[in-house]
């Protein structure tokens, strides 16, 4: 289980993050969801440990982000809202490095493959990827994120720039990979949300407005709205 206990951020005079708590585990889909400038991002960086926290705790099955961050990191995969590539690389070269930053103990080539058709970017791969449209950019970071299945993968936005049946086919691949996985999904696109996550997290301002199940009867746009508040 990933636990977010009562986390600030401040940007010199701007916070960010006012006390947010929430958590998710294997096996469910979180969608994170909030207005512009809300603080998800913020939220995702710092869960991911690309950026600290300036209070508060992140853990990771327990291990605290914060004190032993190579462990902990070792578990997630991140896409965060621009995918970083390394653009003198092709695809398959880029994946390569990743494979070999990751320390992962699997087939390399085997599973360079496997991820590459999960993600959709199989015919791209001695394409550099300087020179992909933003929908192969925007699936080759979900091959970085999901390379040697972590245990927990966290979306930002991950269906910027895909087209309607990219969209489509993300979903499901989000859709299976939750039956092992914990995910937490941040999208402006509410019926997507709806479509695929078990769970919900709301964030306003800075704070966590919002925890909730996504069942039948779950009505989010509605629950999105009164989440703003008197914005
Ligand atoms: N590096 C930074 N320096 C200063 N302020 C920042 C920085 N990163 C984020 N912020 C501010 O923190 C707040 C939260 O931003 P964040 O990007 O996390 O929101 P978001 O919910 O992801 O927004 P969006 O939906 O537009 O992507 C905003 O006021 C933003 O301007």
């Amino acid at each position: 289980m990933i636990c977010v206990e009562n986390i600030s951020k401040n940007f010199g005079k701007v916070k960010a993050l006012d006390n947010v708590s929430f958590s998710f585990e294997k096996g469910s889909v979180t969608g994170f969801i909030g207005p512009n400038g809300a603080g998800k991002s913020t939220v995702m960086n710092i869960i991911s440990g690309f950026i600290p926290q300036t209070s508060g705790t992140v853990t990771v099955d327990g291990i605290n982000i914060s004190e032993n961050p190579i462990d902990a990191k070792r578990k997630i995969g991140y896409l965060p809202e621009k995918p970083p590539l390394y653009t003198s690389f092709t695809v398959y070269e880029y994946l390569k490095c990743i494979f070999d930053i990751k320390g992962l103990k699997l087939k390399k080539d085997e599973h360079i493959k496997e991820v590459a058709s999960l993600s959709g970017i199989s015919e791209v791969m001695g394409r550099r990827t300087a020179n992909l449209s933003s929908g192969y950019r925007q699936r080759a970071g979900i091959a970085y994120a999901i390379l040697g299945y972590p245990d927990y993968i966290i979306l930002d936005e991950p269906t910027n720039g895909l087209d309607p049946r990219q969209k489509r086919d993300l979903l499901m691949l989000i859709r299976k990979l939750s039956k092992k996985h914990g995910i937490l999904l941040s999208s402006h696109i509410l019926s997507e949300i709806e479509a695929v996550c078990t769970d919900i997290v709301m964030i306003n301002n800075g704070k966590t407005v919002d925890i909730g199940k996504n069942s039948h009867s779950t009505d989010i746009e509605k629950m999105f709205m009164e989440g703003l508040g008197d914005n």
